[in-house]
């Protein structure tokens, strides 16, 4: 390719939210995840689905920085972090939900929500208390209220049901100027009540912040999402729409046909 083809390529693609080329992860013999080559436009709302092992938590972990793809590359807003340790994604907006609740069971959701935003702002979950006229209380109530939980804010953590703890790690990510945002299966455990509360809340986030959802749940992965990647074995197996990947034939056969597939 000639130095300016590279260039005008360069300029198209700097426009994305994440790009990974030829991303491979190898565990021994083992690829977890193959020549994964996919590209996310800010504020999309990519769903990545597949069966167990397909390799989902592992391309999450490269995205993140929690692993050093073995070949491939990563770039984030146009740059390249394939070597970036996970707190320099973060600085350059990325964020991630865990399946682990990572809460202090022991504050308020208030609390919990303000400590995240002076985390990110300088004061890593510094334990002082909030002074009047902070602007970050008033951040931290918007937080609380984006993820539907005002009503609960005073309430410990430890008193809240599961599904409002999941709702409140959601809030956790959004603290900061998060633009890409990686929900590892954020509907597991929710009753249908709760999902349909995370459906909400997750179509009312700023347009500007995409995210990529991991989701065993069909329903809430179709609903949320505008664009799946469907994964098979490591590899990018397809790519499509909702409604396309519903309606693939191989897709189904693969995947939806078999419901033991659906579920981890
Ligand atoms: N740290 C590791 N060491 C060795 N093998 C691993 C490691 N992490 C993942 N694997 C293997 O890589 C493959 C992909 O796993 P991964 O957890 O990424 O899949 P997944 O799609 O997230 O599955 P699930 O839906 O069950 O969470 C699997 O065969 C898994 O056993």
């Amino acid at each position: 390719m000639s130095a300016a083809a590279a260039d005008r390529l360069g300029a198209v693609t700097s426009g994305s939210a994440l790009e990974l080329r030829g991303v491979t992860k190898m565990f021994g013999a083992l690829a977890a995840i193959s020549d994964v080559t996919m590209t996310v436009a800010p504020g999309e709302r990519r769903a990545v689905l597949g069966s167990n092992g397909a390799g989902k938590t592992t391309l999450f972990n490269c995205v993140t920085g929690g692993f050093l793809p073995t070949s491939g590359t990563i770039r984030l807003f146009g740059e390249d972090v394939t070597g970036f340790p996970a707190h320099e994604r973060i600085r350059r907006g990325l964020r991630r939900t865990y399946q682990i609740s990572l809460l202090f069971g022991g504050l308020s959701v208030a609390d919990n929500v303000y400590l995240a935003c002076r985390g990110v702002n300088r004061y890593r979950f510094s334990l002082l208390r909030p002074r009047s006229g902070d602007p970050l209380v008033a951040r931290a109530e918007e937080l609380v209220e984006a993820v539907h939980l005002t009503a609960a804010r005073k309430r410990l953590v430890s008193e809240l049901s599961y599904g409002q703890q999941r709702q409140l790690e959601i809030a956790l990510a959004l603290a900061g100027a998060p633009r890409l945002i990686l929900l590892d299966e954020p509907a597991a455990g929710l009753s249908p009540t709760e999902r349909a509360e995370l459906i909400a809340i997750l179509g009312n986030l700023p347009a500007h912040i995409g995210f990529i959802i991991i989701e065993h749940d069909m329903d809430v992965a179709l609903r949320v999402a505008t664009k799946v990647t469907m994964m098979h074995n490591g590899r990018v197996f397809k790519e499509g729409t909702p409604a396309e990947i519903e309606e693939d034939p191989q897709v189904q056969e693969l995947y939806l046909g078999d419901g033991t597939h659906a579920h981890g």
